[in-house]
């Protein structure tokens, strides 16, 4: 399949260049801020940030890990957002051994359940601890984590109701929101626009990168093996 209406990758990117970053001039409101989407298999990562990047929704999205680009005004400021999308049917091994990496990385996180799925619901509070551990005393800030109940479209399969989802965020100190990637795109709107509030809020100063290249891998390959259900 083409896409029609290509993603911006973000190209030379690396693990270096990684930080909350605000331009030297005031007048010029413009950052940039990592975000690492987490969650279950099949639980809906790639379609909300494919949504948040493109959006549209496609139906399938291959299982290739990359990290992608894109700049959000929020109230008149910039934010530009890299987003390390990364498959879970990637072999266990690999995912533990490099997954304090990315979270190291990350300046923010989207953990996203699946709500006909209660296992997925299951895993987020040992996620969000995991994140709350490695990242501990490298900020006096608050680490922004988002938990994404989606798939809000298949409420007969329903299987997590949303007050449960409301609950284990408060608990766990997270933002909340339910949404559909397949039905609209201002779900993945709203989830990234609510990281960019906290980004803004917390203005971090930058942190040293952890010396990783070479992650960027080829947009159109992520679409290679895609089927159109919104073109
Ligand atoms: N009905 C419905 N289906 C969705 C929604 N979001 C994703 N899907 C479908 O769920 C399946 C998995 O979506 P992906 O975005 O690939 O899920 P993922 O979490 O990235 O999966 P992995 O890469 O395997 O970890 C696909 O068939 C999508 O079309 C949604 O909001 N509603």
């Amino acid at each position: 399949m083409v896409l029609r209406f290509p993603l911006r990758r973000s190209a030379s990117f690396t693990l270096e260049c990684r930080t909350l970053f605000e331009t030297p001039d005031p007048t010029i409101l413009t950052m940039e801020a990592n975000v690492l989407v987490m969650g279950a298999e099949n639980v809906g990562k790639s379609a909300l940030t494919v949504r948040f990047l493109t959006r549209r929704f496609i139906g399938e999205y291959g299982d290739l890990e990359s990290i992608y680009s894109r700049s959000l005004d929020v109230e008149g400021r910039k934010i530009l957002f890299h987003i390390w999308d990364f498959p879970s049917s990637h072999d266990q091994a690999d995912q533990d051994s490099t997954e304090e990496k990315r979270i190291q990385w990350a300046d923010g996180f989207i953990l996203v359940y699946s709500i006909c799925d209660r296992a997925s619901f299951h895993i987020l509070p040992t996620k969000v601890q995991f994140i709350k551990v490695a990242r501990e005393g490298q900020s006096p800030e608050k680490v922004p984590i988002i938990i994404v109940g989606n798939k809000r479209d298949l409420g007969h399969h329903r299987a997590v109701s949303i007050e449960e989802g409301r609950l284990l965020a408060l608990t766990l100190n997270c933002d909340f929101y339910e949404v559909s990637a397949a039905e609209a795109s201002h779900g993945a709107l709203m989830v990234f626009q609510g990281l960019a509030q906290h980004f803004w809020q917390a203005r971090l100063p930058p942190r040293r990168g952890i010396g990783i290249r070479g992650i960027v891998k080829s947009m159109s390959a992520v679409f290679a093996r895609k089927r159109t259900d919104s073109f």
